[in-house]
């Protein structure tokens, strides 16, 4: 019998939070964008050895065999082998946590086909082929996973997540995502085979995105994950991996938090880029050698992200109790700038002080941001960036920007009132002074794994 299932999961923005959320002590507000990672399952019953193959066609070489005997799996925790020697230490990883939670008994044989969004890669050598229905199309590349430029949505927690709720179904065919338990489920196995495939324990925000959608998130502890891989006997692991994944309470935090409606988020490519290990490094060495200062910028940061979830919450009150006040809110922001904005506050003449408090609360971490950057020497927001970020407050409908997540040259998101998202696109585009910025052709999608509608799909599997 084969039967055909497919997930999917967002890519991320981590508009506040950034190295704060590197420590349990804060919390950091994560948006899930339209960007989303598939995996399409198909499962047939064997006698013979369990046999899983991870495809990701629109990448050369996209395809990771591999056969397993159940019984020797369970006696040796050496890794995976493919058939031709490929590697995909993300694929291999999550196959392996998987069997490893699950200790199946019976063969199958698997095969998953991954399909990712555009706004995942640079487009550059690609070309698009949609399904037989064309409510699909996804961009096909000439070079290999490994050698396509990222944008810095989070593309392994995509493919970890989706693959990992995949896997899942294929022993499961009642698999529910809709239940919190197995939700829960997924998050945490997800996060462990994301964690051992880059061989360090990070935040884990991009995982937790992809599986829960647009969240105020805090970590959990990353003695939970170090004592896993510590272990060499596979089935001691896989005793440890099932308490942790199903008894142990993580203490996160996943409440779900999105942008207030008529307000978007658009994000722009920067030409350049930042290594996010180079920042972090200098940030915490820092931290370290100062603890009160860093604690005090740690402490304001936190405020100023915090308020930012708290303004944008209450802007989602609004519109929900006061529909038709919102209304003229949203009217009066697409027709002013944040610098128009924040000087008719200091006049007194602002009939909308919910808008500044945005301003507010975006000029605050920005702020912060900024005396990390001279702090620490990482380039967090440098100069390119903070002209780049001072000039989207004079565009119409723009309520300010941030630079994401660790910062540095990758991106920057604004949040501007829906009707302006062509117009300030459009504008921007001829200007000397945006001439850097690329649009992504994305916004946000609050939902994190959602199980897709196969006949979408038709003519690419
Ligand atoms: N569509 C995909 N198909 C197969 N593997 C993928 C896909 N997207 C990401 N990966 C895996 O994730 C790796 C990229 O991970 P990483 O360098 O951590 O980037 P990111 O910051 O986008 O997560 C790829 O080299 C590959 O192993
Ligand atoms: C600094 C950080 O707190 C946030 C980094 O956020 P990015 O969105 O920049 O992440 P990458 O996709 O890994 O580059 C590090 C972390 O939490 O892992």
């Amino acid at each position: 019998m084969t039967q055909t299932r497919i997930f999917s999961a967002p890519g991320k923005a981590l508009l506040a939070g950034g190295y704060l959320v590197l420590d349990a002590s804060y919390e950091a507000f994560v948006v899930a964008l339209s960007s989303r990672m598939h995996a399409a399952t198909s499962v047939q019953k064997t006698h013979d050895t369990t046999s899983i193959t991870v495809k990701s066609p629109q990448f050369k070489e996209g395809e990771w065999s591999f056969k397993i005997d159940l019984t020797e799996f369970k006696q040796n925790k050496a890794s995976l082998k493919e058939k031709d020697g490929r590697r995909n230490p993300f694929v291999e990883s999550t196959i392996s946590t998987i069997l490893s939670y699950i200790q199946p008994i019976e063969n199958y044989n698997i095969t998953i086909t991954i399909f990712s969004d555009s706004g995942y890669h640079s487009q550059v050598d690609s070309v698009p082929q949609s399904s037989t229905n064309k409510s699909r199309t996804f961009q096909y590349h000439s070079a290999p996973i490994t050698e396509v430029s990222k944008t810095g949505l989070g593309s392994s927690a995509g493919l970890v997540t989706s693959l990992t709720v995949a896997l899942l179904s294929c022993y499961n065919s009642k698999l529910d995502i809709k239940d919190e338990a197995t939700l829960l489920k997924v998050h945490n196995l997800a996060q462990v085979a994301h964690c051992l495939a880059q061989g360090k324990v990070g935040s884990g925000f991009d995982v937790a995105t992809a599986t829960f959608g647009s969240i105020v998130y805090r970590r959990f502890n990353p003695s939970l994950i170090n004592g896993l891989s510590a272990i060499e006997d596979r089935s001691k692991f896989s005793e440890a991996l099932v308490k942790l994944v199903d008894e142990t309470d993580w203490k996160i935090t996943h409440n779900k938090c999105c942008l207030p409606s008529g307000i978007k988020l658009l994000m722009g490519d920067i030409v350049g880029g930042s290594e996010t290990p180079k920042l972090v490094t200098k940030v915490l060495a820092w931290r370290k050698a100062e603890p009160e200062k860093s604690l005090e910028l740690w402490t304001n940061l936190n405020n100023a992200n915090m308020s930012l979830v708290s303004v944008l919450q209450n802007l989602q009150t609004i519109s929900k109790q006061n529909p038709e006040r919102y209304q003229l809110l949203l009217k009066y922001l697409n027709s002013h700038s944040a610098i128009e904005i924040n000087q008719a506050a200091s006049e007194k003449k602002l009939e909308f002080s919910e808008l500044e408090d945005v301003i507010v609360a975006i000029r605050k971490i920005r702020k912060y941001l900024k005396q990390m950057t001279l702090a620490t020497g990482a380039e967090i927001e440098p100069e390119e960036q903070t002209q780049l970020l001072d000039d989207t407050e004079t565009l119409t409908g723009c309520l300010g920007g941030v630079v994401p997540g660790a910062g540095g040259y990758d991106a920057i998101c604004i949040l501007v009132g829906e009707e302006s998202v062509k117009k300030i696109s459009d504008l921007t585009k001829g200007q000397e002074k945006f001439k850097s910025v690329k649009w992504l052709d994305l916004e946000e999608q609050a939902e994190g794994i959602i199980e897709e509608d196969p006949n979408d799909f038709d003519g690419l599997i």
